[in-house]
């Protein structure tokens, strides 16, 4: 069996002039909660469409499951579960005979008890239409559907757009509580920060369709530090400044946050440039993915690389 729950090989996807996957080959081991994080366009939501089979790559390959993607059979797509923030589901329906409908689709793998946690976690009836529910009912019947699917993968991009923190809450419990106990690997598309840092045992950043970080929540935020600094006078131009992810005005101060520099390196550097007084301190994760995603728009070149 594959080590791997997902294995892409230099794989590339163009729209006309825009390339949405840029040769990104990336690896995620079985089991636990990844977390894809990336700006608007990264391209997160075309990578999990090729997973998926819905659409096929112009360059390189993917795996899922140990499987090739483009040839999933609808038995092997039975074992991947995926809840998107659309949450098509059809309006007419009553949820009783969505859920019979899905049993028989995939009665082999079928686990009742999941759909009857998370559906009472919502308190969606069975009697309801589809249509009648709320956005959050909406978005438990659908985990509760990719759950009860028995899925040995959970894809879910963005899963929680637009739901209340109540909904949101009662979703993300739902998903630790049934989603882990069943031991699969899920992995969770977001730009919401306190979701990433509750959730995720790894963290993987795509920029621009390329993979740029594949590691745990707390080397990550190892590698980034907050400075702030006092320029007495003019404050100098900090763009060439080694590991710089973002900087902004605080009061007289500047406040920078630096990837993968030594106290002594960045001291030097301020120096240079006229700093009076400084200090530095850790960030939390929120802090450092934010800084990251700030450089992605900035599109400026990263000094260092690690993916
Ligand atoms: N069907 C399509 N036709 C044309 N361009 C597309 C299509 N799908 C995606 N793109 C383009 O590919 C790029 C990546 O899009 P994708 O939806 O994968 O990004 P994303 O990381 O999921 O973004 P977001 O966080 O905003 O949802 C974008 O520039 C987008 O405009």
């Amino acid at each position: 069996m594959s080590p791997w729950v997902i294995e892409t090989e230099r794989l590339t996807r163009r729209f006309g002039s825009k390339t949405a996957l840029d040769d990104l080959s990336l690896r995620v081991a079985r089991g636990g909660v990844h977390a894809i994080v990336g700006a608007n366009g990264a391209g997160k939501s075309t990578l999990f469409r090729i997973l998926l089979g819905f659409m096929q790559p112009d360059a390189g390959s993917a795996s899922v499951l140990g499987l090739p993607a483009d040839r999933l059979r609808a038995q092997d797509r039975g074992r991947i579960g995926f809840v998107n923030e659309e949450h098509h589901l059809p309006g007419w329906m009553p949820v009783r005979e969505l859920v019979a409908l899905q049993h028989q689709q995939y009665a082999a793998r079928w686990r009742e008890a999941p759909l009857n946690q998370v559906l009472s976690f919502f308190q969606v009836l069975p009697q309801q239409r589809v249509g009648e529910l709320s956005r959050g009912e909406r978005a438990g019947l659908s985990l509760g559907l990719a759950l009860a699917q028995g899925p040995e993968l959970l894809l879910l991009d963005e899963p929680t757009l637009g739901l209340d923190v109540v909904a949101k809450r009662a979703f993300l419990d739902a998903l630790m509580q049934v989603g882990l106990e069943q031991g699969c690997t899920i992995i969770y598309c977001s730009h919401l920060m306190d979701e990433i840092e509750r959730l995720a045992e790894q963290l993987i950043v795509i920029e621009r369709g390329r993979l740029r970080y594949q590691c745990e929540p707390e080397a990550l935020c190892q590698r980034v530090r907050l400075w702030q600094v006092e320029f007495p006078f003019q404050t100098p131009s900090l763009r060439d400044l080694p590991g710089l992810l973002s900087h902004q005005p605080l009061g007289g101060l500047t406040e920078l946050l630096l990837l993968d520099q030594s106290e002594e390196q960045v001291r030097a550097q301020l120096q240079q440039r006229g700093a009076a007084r400084m200090a530095s301190m850790g960030v939390s994760l929120d802090r450092a993915i934010n800084g990251l995603l700030a450089q992605c728009h900035a599109g400026t070149a990263l000094h260092t690389e690690w993916a």
